[in-house]
Parts: structure tokens; sequence; C-alpha cells
């Protein structure tokens, strides 16, 4: 294959810039020629009001999908997890690079752990799985909403206006700032959004020869977990902000996925897990979408999209 010339489009947060380049140097290594082009997403330009609001999924990956359809650059460089489940026409998930880190992270401006943390203590977090889980560990505590990018909420910790909040570990270690966090809420006890710690690499599906040379970044150990994982949210039909949790990961040489479903005051909590073949993560992400339907997910599902 001659080198070819690769042009990354990606979000310009820190967080986004860290990832594109992480992916720019794997390609680079493998003997591509890579440029970073930067562009705002609806996402970035509003970065008041709840996420919720803003309606529409994909807030943070929409537009960079488009750039990548008209050919204004070749790959797009998404955080899984912001990733919607639909397919978008013309479009396909090219490889997943291996996890980082899936959990969720306590940072707390005293240092302390969830436990220790003074009843009626601020924490804050925007999403409604995060919300819904830490009320059902802690219900005497207040969950309060939170946007911007992990900096904006680092900082909002020191103001005092939050007395902890929760952000995702592998946005903390990748940006060197794995130091800032005071416990990590490890699944079982709190279990991540799909796709949670994992890069997405969506590229055009004519592209064959770009398709086949991304493809040598797969870590196919992830990409089961995560098909799995994202294949549960799609039967819920929850959408990324939906309170629903999902762990896929190998263990004993088999696919293993936990799926959990939230009343946002986390009073109720539906959990159901299966085991498959690592070659089938569709099929048991259906198993355990099923199981939690089965419960009663779809209501909760409704009752926190009209909240
Ligand atoms: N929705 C924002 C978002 N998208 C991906 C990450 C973190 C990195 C990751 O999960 O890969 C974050 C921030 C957070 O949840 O703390």
């Amino acid at each position: 294959m001659s080198t070819p010339h690769i042009r990354i489009g990606t979000r310009s947060s820190q967080l986004a810039l860290w990832q594109a380049r992480w992916v720019a140097a794997e390609l680079e290594r493998l003997g591509a020629q890579v440029e970073i082009i930067e562009i705002t997403t609806q996402g970035d330009r509003q970065q008041s009001g709840p996420i919720v609001e803003l309606g529409l999924q994909g807030v943070f990956t929409k537009e960079i999908q488009a750039a990548v359809l008209r050919s204004e650059v070749d790959l797009a460089v998404h955080s899984l997890k912001d990733l919607p489940t639909e397919t978008v026409w013309g479009l396909t998930l090219a490889a997943v690079p291996e996890r980082e880190n899936c959990c969720d992270a306590i940072v707390s401006a005293s240092g302390e752990k969830l436990a220790a943390l003074a009843s009626g203590a601020i924490v804050g977090t925007g999403s409604l799985r995060r919300q819904a889980q830490l009320r059902a560990m802690r219900p005497d505590i207040n969950v309060r909403g939170i946007r911007g990018n992990v900096d904006t909420r680092l900082s909002k910790l020191t103001t005092g206006e939050y007395d902890a909040i929760i952000l995702a570990s592998a946005g903390l270690n990748r940006l060197g700032l794995a130091e800032k966090v005071s416990e990590e809420l490890a699944p079982p006890r709190m279990l991540p959004a799909p796709g949670q710690g994992t890069l997405g690499i969506e590229c055009r599906l004519a592209d064959e020869l770009l398709l086949k040379f991304v493809a040598q970044i797969q870590h196919p150990d992830t990409r089961a977990s995560t098909d799995a994982e994202r294949s549960m949210l799609a039967l819920l039909h929850a959408g990324c902000s939906a309170p629903v949790g999902a762990w896929g990961r190998i263990e004993n040489g088999k696919l293993r996925l936990d799926g959990l479903v939230a009343s946002l005051d986390g009073t109720q909590i539906l959990r159901a897990a299966a085991s498959g073949s690592l070659d089938d993560p569709l099929q048991l992400g259906r198993t355990v979408a099923e199981e939690l339907l089965a419960q009663g997910a779809q209501q909760l599902i409704d009752a926190a999209r009209n909240s």
C-alpha cells in the first residue's frame, strides 16, 4: 500500500484533541501521513443548560460525521459513548482500539470517598445514569446537573459550587489528571455507559483502502465487548442520555455483559447479565436487553425521557 494520507476530524476540546492525536500517532506508526482538522459541534457551542435538553442525539458527533460524508475529512475519532447506535448511511465504525478504563470516578473537593461524604453533600453529574446509581447508593446526598469540559467541571470543585463530581476515569487518565480521582466507582458498583473509555473510529463505507488500513488498530476484545454493550442499548431504544449502564468484558474466554436500567430517583434498578460467544456480541446484547425489557425497562426509559 502506498503511504496513505489521512485527514482526521475531531472536536476541539482538550480530551477530543488528545484522542485524535493518539489515533494519529498509531496510524503514523503504521506508515500513514496524518493531518488533524478541528470541527466545532452543536454540543460544544451550547455549553449552558442540561445536556439532556439539547434534544437530538449525537450533538457531539453529527457535524463530524457530516464532514466525513462530504470528504472534508477521512476519519472521525469519537468517544464511543457519545456515538449514537444508529448507523449513519454511508459511514461505518471502522475500528475500536483498546479500551482505556471503563470506570466512573468520583473527584471530591476533600479527597474523600463516596461513603465519607457528608449527608447533603452536593455531587455534580449531568448523566442520568450516574445520577440514578448515585442516588441508589447515597439517597441522602444532593445530586445536581453540571456541564462543560473536564477542566470546567474540575474548576467548579475549587469554587465550592460542588463537593464532588463524577467523571469518566478514562478522560482523567488521558489528560494526565489521574491523581484527581478520590475513588473509582468500578462496576458492578456503578455500571458505566455503553462504550465508556473507548474510542470509535468512523470512516466512509466506500473508502475500502482506508477501512483496511484502520482495521489494524482495532482491539478485537474491546470491539466485541462494546458491540455487545451498544447492541443492548440499541434494543432498549434508549439513546445515549438514558439511565442505562452496560459492562461488557471477556471473562474465562467468554464474552460477558451486565446491563442496568434505572429510575431517575434510583429507587428502581433493573439488572440482567449473560455470557456468550465472542463471535456473536450482538446476540449477547439482545439477550440482556430482552431480559431487562421483560423486567419493565421500557417504562423506566420512557419516564426518564419525559422527565
Ligand atoms: N459525554 C462526555 C464524555 N465523553 C467521553 C468522556 C470521557 C472519556 C470516555 O468515556 O471515553 C466524557 C466525559 C466524562 O464522562 O467524564
